[in-house]
């Protein structure tokens, strides 16, 4: 599959502060790539500098396997800041007014109207809009001139559940037509539930990119208690598909290689005559798994 990004050792000094440092990765055309950290990790530098509204302190970037220029621009839609429309003027006269700008014919209006769920209020003032209905604005707003790729930092900020379910409804929904959208976000589920590629950013340093079911992997904990701790602990130690064992108190916590269960455990413990009391799967969180990618 073609990159619509590519980026390459990409850094940004704010005077003594590394906002970046030699940071790469590459945006697959169609996919929904998540741009995950903290506050602070460097996301919207990133953003800033692939939209040429900053400069990279070094580095290099290519969008459609070019350098930046008006032509990739067009092929572009962006959300970087809350957005602004003109609070008197209804949903659709805003519109207007981004569409003359983009140079994009009025006709596609009604149908980003449509597809962000704004149709029927159209002709309603800004001003009345609820914030989940001004960032629906605001993506049916970069949508006009029907941009390949769509880029969102923190979309759902500041929204209710409701408001950000029916965000990432949309993104799927954006998606689904063949458009790659690269979002900027700290929020951890929503990166989990919408997105099918991650970059990882801690302090401007890259800590993790690639797929989400790679670098998110639903990896399973297994807690075993026995009465023959010093047993089991020396026989699990040799077993091949046992990743990781952390005793804590009456428990061993395991971390199985992938294509092992609970079930395995059991065996092995029954064939060398030790009974396990209590067996518990738990699944990892995602900010356990989190926590150990940035503290890699
Ligand atoms: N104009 C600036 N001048 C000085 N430092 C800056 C400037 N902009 C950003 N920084 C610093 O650069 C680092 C990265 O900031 P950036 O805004 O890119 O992070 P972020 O991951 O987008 O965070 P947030 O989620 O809070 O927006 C931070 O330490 C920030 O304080």
């Amino acid at each position: 599959m073609a990159n619509v990004l590519e980026i390459q050792g990409l850094s940004k000094n704010y005077g003594s502060v590394a906002a970046l440092q030699n940071v790469s990765f590459s945006v697959p055309q169609g996919s929904i790539y998540g741009l995950l950290g903290p506050n602070g990790s460097g996301k919207t530098t990133t953003l800033g500098i692939v939209l040429d509204v900053l400069n990279a302190s070094s580095g290099s970037f290519q969008w459609f396997s070019q350098p930046y220029s008006g032509a990739s621009k067009r092929r572009i839609g962006a959300i970087l800041e809350t957005p602004n429309f003109y609070p008197y003027l209804s949903a659709y006269k805003n519109l207007q007014i981004v569409a003359d700008i983009k140079k994009a014919d009025h006709a596609e209006i009604e149908k980003v109207l449509d597809v962000t769920g704004l149709l029927q209020r159209r002709n309603s003032p800004f001003k009345s809009f609820s914030l989940g209905m001004k960032q629906r604005l605001a993506l049916a707003a970069s949508l006009l001139g029907n941009p390949e790729v769509l880029v969102l930092d923190e979309p759902t900020n500041g929204l209710d559940p409701q408001g950000i379910a029916d965000v990432r409804e949309l993104i799927r929904k954006i998606a689904s037509e063949g458009k790659t959208i690269i979002i900027a976000s700290h929020l951890l589920d929503e990166v989990e539930k919408v997105c099918t590629h991650v970059a990882v950013l801690q302090k401007g340093i890259l800590k993790a990119a690639g797929p989400v079911s790679e670098i998110l992997a639903q990896q399973d904990q297994v807690l075993v208690s026995v009465a023959q701790t010093e047993n089991a602990l020396s026989l699990l130690k040799t077993l091949p598909f046992v990743e990781n064992i952390i005793p804590e108190r009456e428990w061993l916590k395991l971390t199985l290689k992938q294509g092992f269960s609970s079930a395995d455990v059991n065996r092995s413990l029954f064939e060398n005559n030790i009974i396990a009391s209590q067996l518990v799967v738990r699944k990892k969180s995602l900010e356990s798994q989190f926590l150990e990618i940035v503290n890699k």
